[in-house]
């Protein structure tokens, strides 16, 4: 075995072996046209995947350098001084992009309107010329009044406030009023991408949020996951509900993996899930679920079509399957040890990590994008995995993020990003969370502190020796 091959993240998107050239992604647009929107979900998503992706907003650096911005006439095409400062802001991002990707970052994204080909012309000069990194524009056109209007409403406003950094604190009328000049000052000197003189360019055009695409010389695996990704993407009101199974027997006895049935509270749960749902009243609801018995039966008093999903099975824990932790510290005390160093990219010896976890649930993100109302019953692993993807988390926080069982946790997409709220359905049942390795410490700590100190009081006074339970210190670690 060479090297390469032993490495444990070997033949995915984070392996450092790999070579990749740094790529720069571009925006294209006229304001309104969800330029940022696209450029913060890709973002996002490129880093779940594992590849090392930034965004670099060229409104901040224009905010920071000045503060003329805040009339329209800053952006009219014949405002000369203003023209200078934007190229010299622009500039500023650009060359940030490039330090990222020289010190490590694989992908830039410049999210800014590039709506010249002069302007196009330097960004190929500074990334490609001089630093020989790739560049992929993405430019997002739209004709369509009503996207439009929605598009500014949503960039302007929140549903109560004006929410955009540059009209803070302004009146709501007169911000959509300048808004809206600025939009026509830009489309004077606008030139969509497609000429002949742009013709060797990589690019994709999005019309209409995805109405229809034209994609031009695509240049390697990561443009193409790219436009892949664009191509599945949608901009629909909808709710994704993500759960876990119910309690499980395994659950009960404190064994991980394995294909047990649901205990008594588990039966319990999937019945208030049946509730829930008739509640919610949830247009045309799907059903995910695993292929393991815990989630199928979850679902059983779910009136929704369902689907049965492989890839959702738990994480593979290999030869530790049906084992308690304190089972696999007392058989495998290295193997437990690096998986608390590195939750995230251990694999159990013939098994699973969270790393290979995320690449089997590639195409469920895709196809939960592509969908509608999807309700996702699942296990601990997977749904850390997908939960670290909706809110953005890293790598070294995804193994540990609080999935409770017998929780619905409501997913709706909101201007930017989306709006997480859990919902306990207050049926009882075992907590099988393990804490980050320097919680269980604290904890143990503060339950030496707090046994030191009754105890001494129980000296003192004659009364009972306080209990761990007592000190209301849940899913205390083995010392
Ligand atoms: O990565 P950790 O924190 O061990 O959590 C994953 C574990 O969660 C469990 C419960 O402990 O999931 P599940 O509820 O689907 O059974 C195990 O089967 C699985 O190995």
């Amino acid at each position: 075995m060479t090297n390469h091959s032993k490495c444990l993240r070997w033949g995915t998107a984070s392996c450092p072996h790999v070579v990749r050239a740094p790529t720069v992604i571009s925006m294209v647009g006229l304001p309104a046209r969800g330029k940022t929107y696209i450029a913060k979900k890709l973002t996002r998503y490129l880093n779940w995947i594992g590849v090392t992706t930034k965004a670099f907003n060229v409104g901040e650096y224009r905010r920071a350098a000045t503060d003329s911005y805040k009339n329209h006439n800053f952006f009219r095409a014949d405002n000369k001084e203003a023209q200078e400062l934007r190229t010299r802001v622009a500039l500023m991002a650009v060359d940030d992009a490039c330090k990222f990707l020289s010190t490590g970052g694989e992908v830039a994204v410049i999210d800014a309107t590039n709506t010249t080909m002069d302007r196009r012309r330097l960004l190929v000069d500074i990334c490609t010329v001089k630093y020989q990194f790739k560049l992929f524009f993405v430019e997002s056109i739209c004709d369509d009044p009503n996207i439009i209007q929605g598009n500014i409403l949503a960039s302007i406003l929140s549903e109560v406030k004006v929410c955009s950094p540059d009209y803070v604190g302004q009146d709501k009328n007169e911000a959509v009023k300048d808004f809206l000049q600025r939009i026509e000052h830009y489309r004077q000197t606008y030139e969509p991408m497609g000429s002949p003189a742009e013709r060797d360019m990589s690019y994709i055009q999005i019309f209409n949020q995805g109405e229809r695409f034209i994609v031009n010389k695509l240049a390697g695996h990561l443009q193409s996951r790219v436009v892949y990704y664009l191509m599945n993407i949608h901009v629909l009101p909808r709710t994704i509900y993500l759960t876990r199974h119910g309690e499980s027997k395994m659950n009960q006895d404190g064994r991980i993996g394995g294909d047990s049935d649901l205990s008594e509270r588990g039966w319990q749960y999937a019945e208030a899930l049946g509730k829930f749902v008739e509640e919610e009243n949830i247009q045309e609801l799907k059903v995910w679920t695993s292929e393991l018995k815990r989630t199928i039966q979850t679902a059983r008093y779910i009136s929704a079509p369902k689907e049965h999903w492989k890839a959702l099975n738990e994480i593979d824990a290999g030869v530790c399957e049906g084992m308690t932790y304190e089972e696999i510290q007392e058989k495998y005390p290295e193997e437990f040890a690096l998986r608390d160093q590195d939750k995230f990219h251990y694999r159990y010896p013939s098994g699973e990590s969270y790393q290979d976890l995320v690449a089997r649930l590639e195409p469920v993100i895709l196809e939960l994008e592509r969908q509608e109302n999807v309700m996702v019953i699942c296990h601990q692993a997977v749904a850390r995995c997908l939960l670290a993807y909706f809110q953005d988390k890293s790598a070294a926080d995804l193994p540990y993020l609080k999935v409770p069982l017998h929780t619905v946790i409501k997913l709706t997409p909101v201007a930017y990003g989306c709006r997480v709220e859990f919902l306990a359905l207050n049926i009882p049942a075992v907590n099988t969370h393990r804490e980050k390795p320097e919680e269980q410490i604290v904890k143990r700590e503060l339950y030496r502190e707090f046994h030191d100190c009754s105890l001494k009081k129980w000296q003192l006074t004659y009364s009972t020796k306080p209990s761990k339970a007592s000190c209301g210190l849940p899913g205390l670690p083995p010392r």
